[in-house]
């Protein structure tokens, strides 16, 4: 039997990129419907997608995670699961094809609804307001109104995100041979009074669920070792991945390689690299050298996306391809050099056309053609295809 949350270490700890909503009339009544709520991932499944990222950390398998940035509470339904599921599946096919190997496929899906941002707030036509933080939290529409945290917000997170975890159920049942392995889901996990409300705790099994996604992972922004969000991922038995950027030392890697993956699993542990074109090769030696030394079996992640978002001479955000390519080629090198398996690429993708990343600066000008993004500009599944022919 699955009890309800314990109150456990990380509630008493800070945390960054929290919504100011305790305040909300429907705060506590949005928490307790969490906490009544079913889990959206079983322990079962947990476990398989765990049995899959040991093969990948032990060097039997490849990885592709990728999706949007952002998720729309307005793309829950089939046809936009639908076509985010074959994207993947393009993808991780396109990685079996170049590496000979099984591919599992995990997307930025059902609950990647919460956004950390750079500043918290924004001018609009000249009107400062508080900025977007992912559906889960307010809108994106420039209006003070819709701006306003809303906690109501992540009880329709949970019920968007069931409707998609039962078509990926579905496709991964519809897809058991042939080394397609998944698709599984994952998200940052960010808002606490969410993830926390989902965290079921099993007796038998003596260890807690996060119900929330089968694979949460921790953002650069709220990575303190002595913070909420670590001690969070640390207490659940998900596998876990966590974002490394180019600030980070190896002392501060390894203390939370032990946080995170203190009984040295295979597996349990990826490390998503987030370095930028020039900063890799300087600062990703050190940072692998370390964790080889400890012997941590992490998965070895590269995300080319978040080192790299630059803004375009109109003001939108763009990544152009070249810096992506440059920066996950940089990375395969430094990991194979040290003797690792190379997990795979951790990417933001649009499932639709769109004009968000360039090849190049001089493409720039048809950005505004259909930039759709809620938050950081996607790849197309094209340009995808080409970042993975050109890294694998
Ligand atoms: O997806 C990652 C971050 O949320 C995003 O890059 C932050 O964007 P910002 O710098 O526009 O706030
Ligand atoms: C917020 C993100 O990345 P990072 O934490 O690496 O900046 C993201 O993956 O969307
Ligand atoms: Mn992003």
């Amino acid at each position: 039997m699955m009890g309800a949350p314990l109150p456990s270490a990380w509630e008493s700890l800070p945390a960054e990129q929290q919504p100011e909503w305790d305040a909300h009339p429907a705060h506590a009544a949005a928490l307790g419907r969490l906490r009544g709520a079913a889990p959206l991932v079983t322990h079962t499944e947990v476990a398989t997608l765990g049995w899959g990222l040991a093969k990948v950390a032990r060097g039997q398998a490849r990885l592709v995670q990728a999706g949007d940035c952002a998720e729309s509470f307005y793309e829950s339904g089939a046809g936009h699961t639908a076509a985010k599921a074959s994207a993947l599946d393009a993808l991780a096919d396109r990685m079996a094809a170049r590496t000979g190997q099984w591919v599992l496929r995990i997307g930025r899906i059902a609950g990647q609804y919460a956004k950390p941002r750079s500043a918290p707030v924004e001018t609009v036509d000249g009107v400062t307001l508080p900025v977007f933080r992912g559906h889960m939290v307010n809108l994106e529409t420039a209006s003070e109104l819709a701006r306003r945290p809303d906690p109501r917000r992540m009880v329709w997170a949970y019920h968007a995100s069931t409707e998609i975890l039962r078509d990926l159920r579905a496709r991964r049942l519809a897809a058991a041979d042939g080394g397609r392995l998944g698709p599984w889901s994952s998200h940052e996990a960010l808002v606490l009074d969410y993830e926390a409300g989902l965290v079921r705790h099993d007796p038998a099994a003596g260890r807690s669920l996060l119900g929330s996604t089968h694979f949460p992972w921790i953002g650069e922004r709220t990575r303190q070792l002595d913070h909420a969000h670590v001690a969070l991922l640390a207490s659940v038995r998900n596998p876990v991945g966590c974002k490394i950027g180019p600030s980070t030392t190896p002392d501060i890697l390894l203390r939370l390689c032990a946080a995170l993956d203190p009984d040295r699993v295979p597996g349990r542990l990826s490390l998503i690299f987030r370095m930028g074109r020039g900063a890799v090769a300087e600062a990703l030696p050190p940072l692998v050298r370390a964790v080889v030394s400890a012997g941590h079996p992490v998965v070895w992640l590269s995300d080319p996306m978040h080192g790299n978002t630059r803004r375009a001479a109109g003001g939108l955000k763009t990544r152009y391809l070249a810096d992506l390519i440059a920066e996950s080629r940089e990375f395969r090198r430094v990991v194979e050099r040290a003797g690792r398996h190379v997990g795979g690429l951790h990417l933001e993708v649009a499932a639709e056309r769109v004009t968000e990343c360039v090849g190049r600066p001089e493409e720039e000008n048809a950005l505004t053609e259909r930039y759709l993004s809620l938050c950081d500009p996607r790849l197309t599944v094209e340009q995808a295809s080409e970042l993975i022919d050109a890294v694998f």
